[in-house]
């Protein structure tokens, strides 16, 4: 949610931020419309209210001639009061369904434009020349299939498309990268956690998930009431609801270790193969709190965080910068990594960061106190450090002519010190 504050003050900046995401302008004039209707059914409220109060008062005072004068007036202005009350929460119904539509406001920098027009921050690392090296590389489902670590068919078969089974040496991997991820997050200060991957309605509202994206999220049938998280970034903004934070130590990090679902709704017949796009994946994810005035810097160090995390498993990536019309509701901000797939010929999203601002702790109620005394709304900020999709690119990059995959130096401790995963039979 934004600060009704600013949108007052600073309307243009509002509908100029709605305008470079694709989202309506008009809302801002409705909100404030709604803004200034809600602040005077407020004021005939509590103006009327006070004069039934001092009424109250005259009643006892007056004598038993008067008395049954005042009491009529009494009565009227009681209809008064009820009616005026009811106009104002209608008033601030309507107010608080208009400010919750609102995104957050785009940072200036981000480009302007939809999910094609990001801008390439800069490319990393060097594309294999398979031809180069004498073989046709394979995807990744092929390979994981090649080391019986990857069963999409039992998968469908228990679950439906887009679902599987990791086994093996590839089940192993996605736990070592996951668990390489939360050591990586532990020395950086972030604390782990393991969180709900089912939340009340109110956490997925505030979190901002429930706006453009609703269609994507999975809902428990009635009489049960939660979502499930398609990320755990909502169970770790969630987590200081209705909160106040100390953070004159400096932020508050967390990795979150969860399961995410998703619908993947508008994906119908797109990355059918494989693990690319699934309903249920692992992923290791930061979530930061900090001051408003630190959120800048704190984006740049998840970017940083993820950069790191992908040095590691040795992918060459690119970072792109997305443009307006493809940031979540939330982000002001928004930093994928993407990694090279070679038999797709094209970078593919591993990892993705947002600058939240103070958006979801505003409608989150999540604050820090301030040296004076009084509180003010955190920044919130959010990253991928791993996930299940990051093994097709692992397994593409790292692969050899026989079907074996290299383990990246970096995963092998995890690894019990392995250093190639070799084709093997499904029996085995
Ligand atoms: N359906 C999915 N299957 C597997 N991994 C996923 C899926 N959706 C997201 N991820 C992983 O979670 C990370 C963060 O999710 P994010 O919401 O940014 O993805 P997204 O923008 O929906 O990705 P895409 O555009 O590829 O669908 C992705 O970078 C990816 O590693
Ligand atoms: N929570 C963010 C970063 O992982 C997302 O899912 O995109």
């Amino acid at each position: 949610m934004l600060d009704i504050q600013f949108i007052r003050e600073n309307p243009e900046v509002v509908k100029e931020s709605q305008r470079k995401r694709g989202e309506s302008a008009d809302l801002v004039d409705q909100v404030l419309q709604a803004d200034r209707l809600r602040r005077d059914a407020l004021a005939d409220f509590e103006s009327t209210r006070a004069e039934q109060k001092k009424m109250g008062k005259a009643v006892a005072a007056a004598s038993a001639e008067e008395r049954p004068a005042i009491i009529a007036q009494t009565k009227e202005l009681a209809a008064k009061v009820s009616e005026y009350k009811e106009t104002a929460d209608k008033a601030t119904e309507d107010y608080t369904t208009a400010m919750w539509k609102l995104s957050n406001i785009v940072e200036p920098e981000a480009p302007e434009g939809g999910e094609d027009d990001y801008v390439v921050v800069k490319k990393v690392g060097q594309i294999r020349d398979f031809a180069a090296e004498g073989f046709e590389p394979k995807n990744h489902l092929e390979l994981g299939e090649g080391v019986a670590g990857i069963d999409m068919k039992r998968g469908v078969k228990v679950s439906g498309s887009r679902f599987y089974f990791l086994r093996g040496a590839i089940a192993r991997l996605e736990l070592a990268m996951l668990t390489m991820g939360v050591d990586q997050a532990e020395r950086n200060g972030f604390i782990m956690a393991t969180t709900p991957t089912l939340v009340r309605p109110e956490i997925m509202a505030g979190t901002g998930f429930l706006n453009s994206h609703a269609e994507e999220i999975y809902r428990l049938r009635e009489p049960d009431e939660q979502y499930l998280v398609g990320t755990s970034e909502v169970a770790l903004a969630g987590m200081h609801e209705d909160e106040i934070l100390d953070l004159s130590h400096g932020p508050l990090k967390y990795a979150g270790w969860s399961s995410c679902y998703r619908r993947e709704a508008g994906a119908a017949g797109k990355d059918t193969m494989g693990i690319i796009r699934v309903h249920q994946f692992n992923k290791v994810e930061m979530f930061v709190y900090c001051k408003q005035e630190e959120s800048y810097e704190q984006h740049q160090k998840l970017l940083a965080m993820e950069q790191e995390m992908l040095g590691k498993v040795e992918v060459p990536y690119r970072i792109i910068d997305t443009a307006a019309g493809d940031l979540g509701s939330s982000a002001a901000r928004k930093f994928d990594c993407e990694a090279w797939v070679p038999t797709q010929e094209r970078y593919r999203e591993l990892t993705s960061t947002s600058n939240c601002t103070e958006y979801q702790a505003r409608r989150l109620n999540i604050r820090e106190r301030t040296e004076d005394g009084s509180t003010r709304p955190v920044s919130t900020l959010n990253g991928t450090l791993a996930t299940t999709r990051w093994l097709v690119a692992i397994l593409e990059n790292h692969q050899q002519k026989d079907g074996s995959v290299v383990i990246p130096a970096a995963l092998r401790p995890y690894m019990g010190g392995r250093e190639v995963i070799e084709p093997t039979s499904w029996e085995a």
